[in-house]
């Protein structure tokens, strides 16, 4: 994955969460493209939900209107686009987003993501565009971009060069079974009477190696 695109309602909360810090500078290096596109912009009439059939509550966000954006930008019918590219829909029920799903989408073709906003999203995008829905976790949020936002942001920082260290992926939580990031300290060595672990400031890489490995899988163990 080199390229994502975002469709959704609001283009820059997806923008402003993820053109910051390393994955920002990423993105302005050109080692890999974000593109945001607006839903409204590809409505014939400006609208892009309409009432639920059957009745309910909340608006649902047309098909046709998420078919016409992503034909418009890509060039091909709809429902090939999910040929080339791996086409996300972000759905509170999807598949929920864990490291093994991110290092599969970083590994993968480059990454659409389709966000829902209102009521939901009318079932044939699912159906008929997308090749997965995805989670962020067992709760309602009011749209998807805030899932699009943690799926890219997770995903760029997998890929090759982003990353000024990539030591820095090893050891971090969930990089291998059963360990999570190991307690980080820093600087003032005592504060409010609590002090930084001896064994840190003992210059001893060996034991600080060991103490780190002891401590993530002791997290991990007691993980909530
Ligand atoms: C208010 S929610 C709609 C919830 C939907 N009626 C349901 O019962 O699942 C609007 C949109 O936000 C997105 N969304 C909400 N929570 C999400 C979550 N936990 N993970 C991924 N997307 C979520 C989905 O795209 C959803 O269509």
């Amino acid at each position: 994955m080199r390229n994502v695109d975002v469709f959704c309602v609001f283009p820059r909360a997806v923008e402003a969460a993820v053109r910051v810090g390393v994955v920002g500078r990423a993105i302005e290096r050109g080692l890999v493209s974000l593109r945001c596109f607006d839903l409204h912009r590809y409505s014939p009439d400006g609208r892009i939900d309409d009432m639920p059939y059957g009745g309910g509550p909340g608006m649902v966000v047309r098909v046709d209107v998420v078919a016409r954006a992503l034909e418009e930008v890509y060039g091909v019918r709809a429902r090939e686009v999910r040929e080339e590219r791996r086409v996300v829909l972000t759905e509170a029920w999807g598949r929920v987003m864990d490291q093994r799903y991110v290092d599969e989408v970083a590994a993968g073709p480059d990454l659409t993501i389709i966000c829902g906003r209102y009521g939901g999203v009318d079932e044939r995008v699912r159906t008929e565009l997308a090749t997965e829905t995805v989670s962020l976790g067992d709760f309602v949020l009011s749209g998807g971009e805030i899932v699009a936002a943690a799926l890219a942001d997770a995903a760029i920082r997998r890929i090759e060069g982003v990353l000024g260290n990539r030591e820095s992926l090893r050891g971090e939580s969930f990089s291998s079974e059963g360990l999570l990031g190991p307690p980080q300290y820093t600087r003032p060595a005592v504060w409010e009477g609590v002090g930084v672990p001896e064994v840190l400031l003992s210059g001893d890489h060996g034991r600080i190696r060991a103490w780190r490995e002891e401590q993530s899988r002791l997290r991990a163990a007691r993980r909530p």
